[in-house]
C-alpha cells in the first residue's frame, strides 16, 4: 500500500532525504510545507508533489507529516499536525525541552487518536536508554564533538575563538534542557537522548569544537542498576550542512520503511 506522506521543511535533510527515497514505490511525498515566501520560487519542485506553506493545505490522503525544518518550525506546525489526526515524526526533538509545548503537542495528540514519533536521528542507544530507565535511576553522560565548521553562528563563538583553536575545546557543559535550547541546529540528539533516558535535566551534556576532526562525534555513556554501557559514532556531515550529521537522513528514511512492517524492533 502507497502511503502519502508530507515534510515540513526543504533544506539538507529533505533535499538528501528525497534523493534517498528515489522512485520509492510504497511511500509517496505529496506536499512539502515551506515558508510562504518560498513558494512559487524557481528550483521549489519536486516530481509531483505539491509545496504548501500551511498544514491547513496538505492533501485529505496525507497520514504523517516529517518535520525535518528546526525547533521553530516544530512550535509552529506540531499541534496543527496532530489536530487534524495525522501522526508527526519530528528530529527537531530539541523544542520538547520546553515542557509547556511537549504537554500540549501531547495532549492534542491523545485527543485527536495521533502519535508523535521523535525519530532517532544522528544519535543511537535509545533503547538501551529506555531499558536502562524501566529498571530505575541512571545517569547519562551525553558529548557532542563536531568540527569548527559546525559551530560558527552558535553562541560558542562567544566561548571560543574558532578560527585560532588548535586542539579540543569544551565550551558548554550543563543539562539536555540548557543545550537543547542554546544549540538548536547541533543539539536535538541531547534532547532525543533525555527522552530516552534520564530526563532533560539530569540528562549532562558536554560539547566540544575539535578542529582536528571532520566528522560528528557523538558519544552516550550510561550508568544504572542494570549495569553500564557506552555507545559512540563518528558520523560524516552532510555535504550540504556541516552541522547534521548524514545518518539523521537515513534514520527517517528507516522509520518511513519499517513502519509498514509486519514485524518490528521495538
Ligand atoms: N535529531 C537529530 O539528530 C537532528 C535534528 N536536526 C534538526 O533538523 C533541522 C533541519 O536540519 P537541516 O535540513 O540540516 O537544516 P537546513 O537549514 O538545511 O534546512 C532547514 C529548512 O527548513 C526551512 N524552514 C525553516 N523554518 C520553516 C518553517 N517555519 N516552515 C517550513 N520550512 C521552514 C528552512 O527554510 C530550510 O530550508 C535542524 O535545524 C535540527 O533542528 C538536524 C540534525 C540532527
Ligand atoms: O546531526 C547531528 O550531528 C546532530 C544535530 O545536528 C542535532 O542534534 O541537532
Amino acid at each position: 500500500m502507497t502511503a502519502s506522506i508530507a515534510i515540513i521543511g526543504f533544506g539538507s535533510i529533505t533535499q538528501t532525504l528525497l534523493s534517498a527515497l528515489g522512485e520509492s514505490d510504497d511511500i509517496r511525498v505529496s506536499n512539502i510545507v515551506v515558508r510562504p515566501e518560498r513558494i512559487g520560487t524557481t528550483g521549489y519542485r519536486w516530481r509531483d508533489a505539491c509545496f504548501v506553506a500551511s498544514i491547513d493545505e496538505l492533501a485529505p490522503d496525507v497520514e504523517l507529516v516529517v518535520e525535518a525544518a528546526g525547533q521553530p518550525a516544530l512550535v509552529q506546525h506540531a499541534e496543527k499536525v496532530v489536530t487534524s489526526g495525522r501522526r508527526l515524526a519530528l528530529v527537531s526533538s530539541g523544542a520538547l525541552a520546553d515542557d509547556s509545548f511537549r504537554t500540549k503537542v501531547s495532549s492534542a495528540a491523545t485527543r485527536n487518536g495521533s502519535e508523535v514519533h521523535v525519530i532517532s536521528g544522528a544519535i543511537g542507544a535509545l533503547d538501551a536508554l529506555s531499558t536502562a530507565r524501566a529498571a530505575g535511576v541512571q545517569t547519562v553522560r551525553y558529548t557532542g564533538i563536531k568540527p569548527t565548521a559546525a559551530w560558527r553562528g552558535t553562541p560558542a563563538e562567544d566561548c571560543v575563538d574558532l578560527d585560532k583553536i588548535t586542539e579540543a575545546v569544551t565550551f558548554f557543559t550543563g543539562s539536555a534542557r540548557d543545550v537543547a535550547q542554546r544549540y538548536p541546529k547541533n543539539a536535538n540528539v541531547a534532547a532525543t537522548i533525555a527522552l530516552a533516558g534520564s530526563g532533560f535535566d539530569e540528562t549532562r551534556v558536554s560539547l566540544v569544537a575539535d578542529p582536528a576532526v571532520i566528522h560528528n562525534c557523538h558519544i552516550v555513556e550510561s550508568e544504572g542498576v542494570l549495569g553500564a554501557f557506552r555507545f559512540e559514532t563518528t558520523a560524516a556531515p552532510l555535504s550540504s550542512n556541516p552541522r547534521t550529521s548524514g545518518s539523521t537522513v537515513f534514520s527517517i528514511v528507516s522509520f518511513l520503511r519499517d513502519r509498514t512492517n509486519a514485524i518490528r524492533l521495538a
